[in-house]
Parts: C-alpha cells; sequence; structure tokens
C-alpha cells in the first residue's frame, strides 16, 4: 500500500517544460519520467501551490505501450528520483511518439495562449540516429562541492556524476574528462566542433568580494563551425546551436520561411538575436550580393564575429546592443527615409528562451516590416509572442517545428507573420 506522501497517479497529459500531469484530490500534479496512459506510484514533493503540486515518480505500475528503456541509464526511473541525471527528460518515451507530445504541446500553447487552431507536424532532421541519441555538441556538466562533474538531477542542485553523455556526440564524449575532479570550478563546457575539434572549458566559480559577487574574466577561445560552404568564427563559450544538424536545419528552414514576394534585398533587413550572423548569412546566400541586413546582439564577442562572418555582404552589418532598446530607438528616431526601408523589411527574430515580450513586439510591429520570421526554442513563449503580434496586424502565416533536441522536451519552431 502506497504511505505518507506516495500516491497512485493516473497520467492523463504532457505539459510543457518536461513533465506530465495527473490529478489527485482535485489538483493538478505534475511528475516527470512517465507519460500519457501510465498509472503510476509517486510521491508528492512539493504542496507549496493551491493550484498544482509537484511529485516524483517512483514506479510504473502500469506502463504506456511507447515506454522504452532510458536512452540513459542516469537519467533511469530504477534510481532514486535525486540521482537522476537531468537533461533528457523524454529518454524514456520512443522517438515517434516523443515528437507526438512535443506536437501536442505546440499545438496546445496555439490554442491557450494566442486562441489559435493550428496543427504542426514536428520533423526529424536529417540524419537523425534511431534512438534520438549523439546529437549534442554542447555539453555543460556542473561541479559538485568535492569538484565531481556531472548533470543536475533535474530540479535540484545535486551534481549527478556520469560515465557517458549517450546525446552527445562521440567527440564530445571522447572529450569529456570523466571522473575527473575540478574543485574550486563551477561548472565545465565540453565542445566538439564540426571541424572536429574538442575543447574542454573550466569556468571557474564566482568569487564574493563584500556584497558584490565578480564572475571571472574568461579569456575567448576562437573555434569555427561549418555550415555547407560556409564557415562561421566564435568563441567556444558563445551561442552556437546545439544540435550537430541543427545549423544547417534553421538555416534552411529560416531561408524557405522568408516569401520571396515580400523580400527586398536593399530593405532594411534585421536579423535581431543574431549571434555571430548564422541566419543572416542564411538570408545572404539566399538573396545575393545586395543583401542589406543589420544583425543585433547583445553580447559584444559575438557581434565582433558576426561582423567577419557577415564581411562579404557590403550591405550587412553587426551592432551591439539590447534588441529591446534597439528597436525601440528605430521606433522613436528613424528619418522618414529609414521609415520607408523598415516598412520594406525582412524581420528575423530568434530570442532566447524567454522570447521577445511584449516591448520588443510592439516596437517591431510600429515599424511595420514586409514580413517577421521568428525562430523559437520555446513553444509557449512563441504562442504568447504570436498572440501579441496578431493583436497588431501580423498573423501567422506558415509554421514549422523541428526536433532539434531529441530525448528532452525541447522543440524549436520557425514562424511566418505577416499583414
Ligand atoms: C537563440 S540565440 C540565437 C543566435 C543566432 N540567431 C543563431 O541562430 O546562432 C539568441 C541570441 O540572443 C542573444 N541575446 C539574448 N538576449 C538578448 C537581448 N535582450 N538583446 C540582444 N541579444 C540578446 C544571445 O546572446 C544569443 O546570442
Amino acid at each position: 500500500m502506497p504511505q505518507n506522501d506516495e500516491v497512485d497517479l493516473d497520467i492523463t497529459n504532457v505539459a510543457h517544460g518536461g513533465v506530465f500531469v495527473a490529478r489527485h484530490e482535485g489538483r493538478v500534479v505534475f511528475v516527470p519520467d512517465t507519460m500519457p496512459g501510465e498509472r503510476i506510484r509517486a510521491r508528492i514533493t512539493d504542496r507549496t501551490h493551491d493550484s498544482f503540486w509537484r511529485a516524483d515518480a517512483l514506479e510504473v505500475l502500469d506502463a504506456a505501450p511507447e515506454r522504452q528503456e532510458h536512452v540513459w541509464s542516469a537519467a533511469s526511473i530504477d534510481r532514486e528520483p535525486g540521482s537522476r541525471a537531468g537533461g533528457a527528460e523524454f529518454g524514456h518515451i520512443r522517438l515517434e511518439h516523443q515528437r507526438e507530445l512535443k506536437r501536442q504541446v505546440i499545438v496546445d500553447a496555439l490554442q491557450r495562449m494566442a486562441k489559435l487552431d493550428r496543427d504542426v507536424f514536428v520533423e526529424a532532421v536529417e540524419g537523425e540516429t534511431a534512438d534520438g541519441t549523439g546529437w549534442r555538441t554542447r555539453v555543460r556538466l556542473q561541479v559538485g562541492r568535492d569538484g565531481t562533474i556531472g548533470p543536475f538531477a533535474p530540479r535540484s542542485h545535486t551534481v549527478v556524476p556520469v560515465t557517458d553523455l549517450p546525446l552527445a556526440t562521440e567527440l564530445v564524449n571522447e572529450s569529456t574528462p570523466f571522473g575527473q575532479t575540478f574543485p574550486g570550478a563551477e561548472s565545465i563546457d565540453v565542445v566538439a566542433t564540426g571541424t572536429g575539434a574538442g575543447h574542454v572549458l573550466v569556468n571557474e566559480a564566482p568569487v564574493k568580494r563584500g556584497r558584490r559577487t565578480i564572475r571571472p574574466r574568461q579569456r575567448p577561445v576562437p573555434i569555427r563551425e561549418v555550415v555547407g560552404d560556409r564557415e562561421f568564427r566564435l568563441d567556444a563559450r558563445g551561442f552556437w546551436q546545439v544540435h550537430r544538424q541543427a545549423a544547417a536545419t534553421l538555416t534552411q528552414a529560416v531561408q524557405s520561411a522568408v516569401d520571396e514576394a515580400l523580400f527586398d534585398p536593399r530593405a532594411a533587413n534585421l536579423d535581431l538575436y543574431g549571434g555571430v550572423g548564422l541566419l543572416a548569412a542564411a538570408l545572404g546566400d539566399r538573396f545575393g550580393s545586395t543583401l542589406r541586413i543589420t544583425s543585433v546582439e547583445s553580447d559584444e564577442g559575438a557581434t565582433d564575429n558576426a561582423a567577419e562572418n557577415l564581411a562579404e555582404w557590403l550591405g550587412a552589418s553587426a551592432v551591439t546592443e539590447r534588441v529591446e532598446r534597439y528597436v525601440r530607438t528605430l521606433a522613436a528616431e528613424s528619418s522618414a527615409v529609414e521609415r520607408a526601408r523598415l516598412r520594406a523589411a525582412t524581420v528575423i527574430l530568434d530570442p532566447p528562451r524567454s522570447g521577445a515580450g511584449r516591448q520588443v513586439v510592439e516596437a517591431i510591429a510600429s515599424l511595420a516590416p514586409a514580413q517577421i520570421v521568428y525562430v523559437a526554442c520555446d513553444p509557449v513563449a512563441l504562442a504568447r509572442d504570436l498572440a501579441l503580434f496578431a493583436e497588431r496586424g501580423y498573423p501567422l502565416r506558415t509554421l514549422r517545428a523541428f526536433d532539434l533536441f531529441p530525448n528532452t522536451h525541447h522543440v524549436e519552431a520557425v514562424a511566418t507573420l505577416a499583414p
């Protein structure tokens, strides 16, 4: 019989964030490591919210037909919840069904937040492995008090030592110093480039000086990545798409998301949250040498690299600025000529997980561009921003989704918006 906080739960739905939904005593309970259609034994771990509780899955009583042995034994439900490795929340679900659940999360977010009845197909990337392993080119491992490295257990700061990283590429696994300790460090990043170089970067812990917390300055580690025939320079610690096929997949997706009829290479095109210029280059490769585009990014090192990566387009430039501020200034201070160029523009938008938000959406919409291509790594933030854009005259035209993060709950989407 279940004891104390232990309950038997029927799992009915998938929720955003890698957890699943059950009901208990009239409340929603969020549980990881299970899936819809299962009956599980769970332990309630968090009763602090009125509207929902959280629980850990302890044992599967009735398994769904889509359950498989976890692709990463370190994350298996056979382990105590606190010693399961985080970062592979869907690894116990067959890959096809993971995509179906991601589809449901997107469709649900669009319905709830944007009042849109829209289906979407979650596409596998070209050359994906049968079990969705071997794709991560970048991994951050946390360092425990004793210097041990590993991922955190989900929703905790407990480091789980591991001996392999199945989601990562072979080169990441070969480069990872499993079993070594890094006393005093906060984390290590293992980066394997598409050009075949493996890097281990040690991130020193921040130091306290009085009330201030000072992050040690890290020297840049220049690396190269290749997409098709094009080479990109970047810092190993800087942003780069994580799946070995992600940069190529998003390059093609953005190229085909742009409506040629609405595209003007000489307009004041924008690549917002531009990183090292990947998506500006995607437009340059599709629309040619006359392309005019400004890539806007808050990280100065990335912008320096973007300027070099985009050097072959005379009309391309890279600006270090927060997007909120950049678009607000454009909206407030552009001359009549600049405004006309902005009205003809295509705006690419690839924000971090939190999305663009109201301020950025309002400023972009007030520029009245010809079209917007929104690249999103969070379906809920995307749906919220789509609602804001639709209210301002930019309804959703096309939507594609890509499984760029197999065996995790994450999913990427590319949307085109136009009046
Ligand atoms: C999802 S990445 C996209 C990068 C690039 N489009 C690519 O595909 O490689 C988001 C980028 O936005 C930058 N960023 C985050 N918040 C920002 C902000 N408020 N303003 C400008 N850039 C920001 C990050 O440094 C990061 O490079």
